[in-house]
């Protein structure tokens, strides 16, 4: 139920209770529908709706003040009207009061949260915007959270504190994923009635540091590579609008530059689950829950796993926190990945041929198994580095000069004049939809610590049948 208003019989006879409540609709849609109750005793009509009202009054889990952040530029630059028209209208129904941000700059949502004063007395936080708007909204209230508990936000090896603030996505970007993967569609409509019911979904977190200096964190994917390169080659075409992914996705594929490096990880020991498996994370997860609680139990145990190393030459380095599901990619870049099991799924695309490559990315679009080709590897991590060739150790490098001495030289020529066509021997990481400003990373996974109004993907009945109450 989303709230309950009475209404006077034209007739003077009794009285009508309007419900407003939450109905299931095609492909996780949800909608806002009314029902009518009359009665000719008004006393007895009164009761129902003074008893409706107190129990949503008392339920602690709906949010009664939220802080809204709105984008104006992300995607086609619809964030206001949509929250105007679709979002803000659905809250004043569900007697929800806002307060209202429309960001002026870029990080004027992340400097806000982590200066605002009385941040305790809003139940939530809403972002209206891509997965760009939405890294702002984490970095600010992370940062925020930590220095809040007293720990330091720098520091790669420090725990961090989990926020209390759940945080609601109105999509309103370009790729929106983050709520496509929490939600299973991008409507603002069914993200609004989320926050309404007071929806929760733990989400891990990772954390990017650069020789232990703090970069940044990442909910979604950690692109190097094709993925690094494609949103490098369409922040120059923001003004396409979300098609710029496409026609800079068609650029890089043609492109097809690989790049050199080594990456070392630590396997995910002693939890349930792995990147090939057919189960997907949805509602309730019960993967999440129990590697969720095993990590908060036993820290010291995965300390005992062994770091392995794999050199190479990648078209693609994905570290993938969730699986990554947008709508160009309705099961994502990691099917299988879970929204708040501590792990990230580290995908590594060999070099191969342009026709090959070709047919992993396909397989992103049909329910063939992507990683089921000879030069795609996959691992379940906690923890990983990457390190690209040229700016390895001293030693490693020694050992490549021995090996390949010219080609090293030729490639520092290269580098200082891009105009011979020569493949360039650096990508850049794609964290979330923002450049990182270096390229050696230490990425880690904290487990479960933002909080979404979301419930994460509802498993569908076996026929979804409209119809049948039942089913739905
Ligand atoms: C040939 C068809 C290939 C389809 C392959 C689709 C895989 C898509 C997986 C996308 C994962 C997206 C992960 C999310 C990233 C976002 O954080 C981030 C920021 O989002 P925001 O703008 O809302 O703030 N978005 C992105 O980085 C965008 C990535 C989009 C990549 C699109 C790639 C299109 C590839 C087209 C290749 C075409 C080859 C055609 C050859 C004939
Ligand atoms: N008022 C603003 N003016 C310009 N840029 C902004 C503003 N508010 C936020 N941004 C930035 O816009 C970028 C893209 O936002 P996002 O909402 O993710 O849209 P998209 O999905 O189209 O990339 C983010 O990096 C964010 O920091
Ligand atoms: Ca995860």
């Amino acid at each position: 139920i989303i709230s309950v208003r009475e209404e006077e019989e034209e007739n003077g006879s009794g009285q009508r209770d309007d419900v407003l409540y939450v109905e299931r609709s095609r492909q996780y849609r949800w909608r806002c529908a009314e029902v009518t109750f009359a009665c000719s005793d008004e006393a007895v009509c009164q009761h129902w709706v003074n008893n409706i009202r107190e129990l949503l009054a008392t339920n602690t889990s709906r949010p009664k003040h939220l802080l809204v952040y709105i984008n104006p530029y992300g995607g086609k630059r619809q964030g206001k009207r949509i929250y105007e028209q679709k979002v803000a209208p659905l809250f004043t129904l569900a007697g929800i009061s806002t307060s209202v941000i429309v960001t002026e700059y870029a990080n004027h949502a992340r400097d806000h949260l982590r200066t605002a004063a009385e941040l305790e007395k809003f139940d939530g936080v809403v972002c209206v915007g891509g997965d760009g708007m939405f890294s702002e909204i984490i970095h600010g209230l992370i940062w925020r959270t930590q220095i809040d508990c007293g720990v330091d936000p720098n520091c790669p090896e420090e725990a961090l504190s989990p926020c209390s603030l759940r945080i609601g996505i109105i999509p309103a970007g370009s790729t929106d994923c983050i709520c496509f993967a929490t939600v299973g569609t991008n409507d603002p409509v069914t993200s609004a009635l989320h926050i309404i019911v007071g929806d929760s979904q733990a989400l891990d977190v990772s954390s990017v540091h650069h020789n232990n200096m703090f970069l940044r964190y990442s909910v979604s994917l950690l692109g190097y590579g094709f993925y690094g390169d494609v949103l490098t080659d369409s922040e120059r075409k923001r003004w396409m609008g979300p098609a710029r992914y496409d026609f800079s996705g068609l650029k890089m594929f043609l492109t097809h530059h690989c790049y050199e490096g080594t990456v070392s990880y630590l396997p995910a020991g002693g939890i349930i689950g792995t990147p090939r498996d057919a189960t997907k994370c949805r509602s309730g997860c019960v993967i999440c829950q129990h590697n969720g609680q095993l990590l908060s139990e036993r820290t010291e145990k995965y300390e005992m796993d062994e770091w392995r190393t794999i050199r190479g030459k990648f078209l693609a380095i994905n570290a993938a926190s969730m699986s990554c599901a947008c709508p160009r990619s309705p099961k994502g870049l990691s099917p299988a990945a879970h929204l708040a099991d501590g792990t990230i799924d580290l995908i590594l695309v060999r070099k191969c041929s342009r026709f090959n490559f070709l047919r992993h990315l396909l397989r992103h679009t049909s329910k063939d198994d992507q990683f089921d080709l000879t030069f795609i590897e996959v691992h379940r991590v906690r923890r990983f580095r990457f390190t690209p060739r040229h700016c390895q150790s001293d030693s490693d490098l020694e050992l490549d000069l021995q090996e390949n001495g010219k080609r090293q030289i030729f490639s520092q020529i290269c580098k200082d004049h891009p105009a011979c066509g020569c493949a360039p021997a650096y990508s850049s990481w794609n964290c979330d939809g923002e450049i990182l400003t270096h390229t050696a990373i230490d990425v880690r996974v904290h487990c479960q610590l933002i909080k979404l109004f979301a419930r994460g993907i509802e498993e569908l009945p076996v026929f979804e049948d409209l119809t049948n109450p039942c089913a739905i």
